[in-house]
């Protein structure tokens, strides 16, 4: 539902008119009359139980004119939480929608009744990008998803993960040394951090990467994968009402556009790469050699080599790792951009975050690594607030009830979508200052612990470890090299504002500029050239 609104409003307004007007509004007036006649002629019994409350719904739709009348479903959803409390219902079409809201009830539902809140709702754009839950993401609960999530766990351990190490050095000097080489200028951060997460996923993932943002190759494939979220991950009319006419007629264009990515990236580019990847490592072994011993072997080389024991197709390993890559770009390149802007309004904090780092560069001679990672308690911690802050995707991934359920005293129905809202879940527990602090005083600085923003439970992300190195090695490099302010002038701070979308990003543009802190970060930054160079020429001898 995190993204639901855009095609809701438009599927609401071809259901119900352009103006949703005095027709639907007398409709909804006579059932809301007949509702509370029919009510008071059948009381119901008092052992009968209800639905979380829930607003007043229009008769047929629902409460799809309520979505549909918003850009901001999450602000939406925070307004309702406080009016219906923390778990209330809405109706979309045919669906029963369950909001949870507070600490407490996403504990007794994720975690203590996690099977029955572990299904995943998917829309019907999703289901063909997924092939029908092929995937982990996507996938129904149940073996196969259990299967897919056991190697994904293999693969995303922290212990595996430290073999990345090289790859984030190397794209983390990338991305310093841009801010070094263009000191005092604008640079619209965004970009160069989309490069940084996209670079890490795919030297893993299928051992490519790019040079520069701009290049076209990469920005087709984000427009690609952003194209496939917009589509697909917004769930439609179709979504909410089994007809086979209106499934035809909603998903019509979609399905074209659907169609052409699944082509130009799904079976292009990474069904390519794997296949690539597999005649090679068909040919090596034929020739007696250890492909390991010569690379580094990326992950669909490693399930590659695995997919008989693992019992893995070629086309299961193609889904794990869209999935990686799909789930793993933006949200860490967002929660590293709320994170510059709140560094560049809040000084303090940086001037903290450089008493941190400044020690490593004048004692050993050299720039922070993920050697230092447990060295670096104030990273992390404003890691850990800017995520629960500031949740980029505010309404999580939704759930699917697989049985019926008894909730606060309500009655929750199976195959319901359940949407965890996680601003609403962190002030239940949180207040809203800017206060990373919180962390190092309850030495609770894990980011899988106290916050919800990688959800919980049996589905939870687990892609949390490969997101925390990522994030502590850039933020700690880049306070460690420059000190960034805001290009519109110092001083001036960026307007925090959330603006919903695929990811939730500041409303405004965050340009920055940045100021090189001293000549021997200078020259550390310039000598580290040689680790982007190794890493690239790793890279060449794995193609
Ligand atoms: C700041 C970065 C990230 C955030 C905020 C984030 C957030 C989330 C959330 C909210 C979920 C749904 C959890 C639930 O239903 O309880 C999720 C699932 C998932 N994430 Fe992440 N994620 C991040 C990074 C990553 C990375 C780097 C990877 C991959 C390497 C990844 C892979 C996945 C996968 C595969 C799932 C599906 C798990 C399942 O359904 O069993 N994520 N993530």
């Amino acid at each position: 539902m995190s993204i639901i609104a855009d095609t809701l409003r438009d599927a609401t307004a071809a259901l119900v008119g352009d103006s949703v007007g005095a027709q639907v509004l007398a409709a909804a007036a006579a059932t809301v009359v007949i509702a509370a006649a029919a009510r008071r002629a059948f009381p119901p019994s008092p052992t009968d139980l209800k639905l979380p409350p829930s607003p007043p719904a229009w008769p047929f739709v629902g409460h799809l004119p309520l979505l549909a009348s918003t850009k901001e479903p999450d602000k939406l959803i925070q307004k309702l939480a406080h009016e219906y409390g923390p778990v209330f219902s809405l109706k979309l079409g045919n669906v029963d929608v369950i909001v949870i809201s507070n600490q407490e009830l996403t504990q007794e539902t994720l975690v203590k009744r996690g099977k029955i809140y572990a299904g995943r709702w998917v829309g019907k754009a999703l289901a063909i990008g997924t092939e029908n839950g092929q995937d982990l993401v996507m996938a129904p609960y149940g073996e196969r998803w259990s299967h897919m999530r056991k190697i994904a766990h293999r693969v995303l351990t922290p212990l595996k993960i430290t073999q990345l190490d090289a790859r984030l050095d190397a794209e983390s000097l990338r991305f310093v040394r841009h801010l070094v080489s263009t000191a005092g200028e604008p640079v619209e951060v965004k970009r160069h951090l989309m490069l940084y997460t996209v670079n890490i996923m795919l030297a893993k993932c299928l051992g490519i990467t790019y040079d520069s943002p701009d290049d076209p190759a990469l920005r087709s494939l984000c427009n690609d994968m952003l194209k496939i979220f917009e589509l697909g991950g917004v769930g439609g009319i179709e979504d909410y009402y089994d007809s086979l006419l209106l499934n035809w007629v909603a998903m019509r264009h979609k399905r074209k556009e659907i169609d052409a990515v699944f082509a130009r990236v799904h079976q292009g580019l990474v069904l390519g790469l794997i296949l690539e990847l597999k005649a090679r490592l068909d040919d090596e072994l034929a020739h007696g050699e250890d492909p390991a011993a010569n690379r580094n072997l990326c992950y669909a080389e490693e399930l590659l080599l695995s997919m008989e024991k693992d019992e893995l197709t070629v086309n299961d390993i193609k889904q794990l790792l869209l999935d990686f890559l799909f789930a793993g770009m933006d949200t860490s390149a967002a929660t590293l951009l709320w994170l510059h802007a709140y560094l560049i309004n809040n000084p303090e904090h940086q001037a903290r975050l450089h008493a941190e780092v400044d020690p490593i560069v004048k004692t050993h001679g050299r720039l922070p690594s993920l050697d230092d990672f447990e060295e670096l308690p104030y990273t992390r911690a404003v890691i850990k607030e800017v995520a629960m802050i500031s949740p980029v995707a505010p309404l999580g991934v939704p759930r699917q009830t697989t049985d019926t359920d008894t909730l606060a005293g309500y009655h929750i129905p199976a195959r319901a979508q359940v949407i965890y809202n996680f601003v609403g879940i962190h002030d239940s527990v949180y207040d809203r200052d800017f206060r990373p602090d919180r962390w190092i005083e309850s030495n609770n600085l894990g980011l899988m612990d106290g916050i919800f923003t990688f959800g919980a439970g049996r589905r939870m992300c687990p892609g949390v470890h490969l997101a925390a190195r990522e994030m502590v090695l850039l933020v700690a490099r880049v306070v460690a090299c420059v000190q960034l302010s805001n290009a519109k002038g110092d001083g001036v701070k960026f307007d925090m504002t959330p603006a919903f979308g695929l990811t939730v990003l500041p409303k405004e543009t965050v340009l920055v500029k940045s100021t090189v802190r001293g000549k021997q970060v200078r020259d550390l930054v310039e000598k580290g050239d040689a680790a982007l160079a190794r890493a690239t020429s790793n890279q060449a001898a794995a193609k």
